[in-house]
């Protein structure tokens, strides 16, 4: 997989002023960004987070799923760092894409969980490859990273393609009546290490 590298600028946030890296996915035309702050090429493990584009969650406020709180909370943990890497996948709905997340969305309001939703419109349970990662970050010169995440299979595919994972930090936040059943279901079917919900809500 490539990627072209197309320009970087200052973005300024209420947590601090991140560099903002723009590159476009040579394959399919996407254009993913990575906010990176401080010195992340000196060889020693980032704090980063691989965060999955989520239009609902991360944009108008959604609390069916947890991905805004969680992107606040990395952004936040970075910036209390001084330093790290966000890379903003554009692999809207676990790479199913919004209109067919919103027929997944349709397909829960009758009672299907997130699983089940996807392979009923066809699709495996998460479709995303996270191979698009690695050039973007050899690019930044990361060569390793403390990963904020839940899901195992962010850290499997980082080591499958030579970034070692030094550290995975949790990253529970936003649990609320709404995303339950959601959170539950990643639990259960999808392998997230999800392992207080109850103490998620109560922060
Ligand atoms: N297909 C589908 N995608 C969803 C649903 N809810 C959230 N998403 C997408 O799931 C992605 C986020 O994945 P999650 O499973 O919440 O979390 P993760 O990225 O695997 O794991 P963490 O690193 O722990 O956050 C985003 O692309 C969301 O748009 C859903 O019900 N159906
Ligand atoms: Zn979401």
């Amino acid at each position: 997989m490539a990627v072209t590298f197309v320009a970087s600028s200052q973005l300024p946030t209420q947590w601090g002023t991140f560099t903002m890296h723009g590159f476009v996915d040579d394959e399919n035309g996407k254009e993913h960004v990575v906010l990176t702050m401080g010195d992340i090429a000196d060889g020693k493990p980032v704090l980063g987070r691989l965060h999955s584009e989520c239009l609902t969650g991360d944009a108008l406020f959604s609390l069916r799923c947890d991905c805004g709180f969680q992107l606040e909370a990395a952004l936040k943990a970075i910036a209390a760092e001084g330093r790290g890497a966000l890379l903003y996948l554009r692999q809207e709905g676990r790479g199913i894409g919004l209109m067919n997340k919103i027929r997944a969305y349709n397909l829960q309001d009758q009672g299907a969980d997130t699983v089940e939703a996807n392979e009923r419109l066809g699709f495996g349970a998460d479709m995303r490859d996270y191979g698009i990662c690695r050039p973007m970050l050899e690019h930044l010169g990361i060569r390793s990273l403390k990963l904020l995440t839940n899901n195992p299979r962010k850290v499997k595919a980082l080591e499958e393609f030579g970034i070692p994972v030094a550290e995975r930090l949790p990253l529970q936040f936003g649990l609320n009546p709404f995303n339950r059943k959601y959170l539950a279901t990643k639990a259960g079917k999808l392998g997230h290490m999800l392992g207080n919900l109850h103490q998620a809500e109560a922060d």
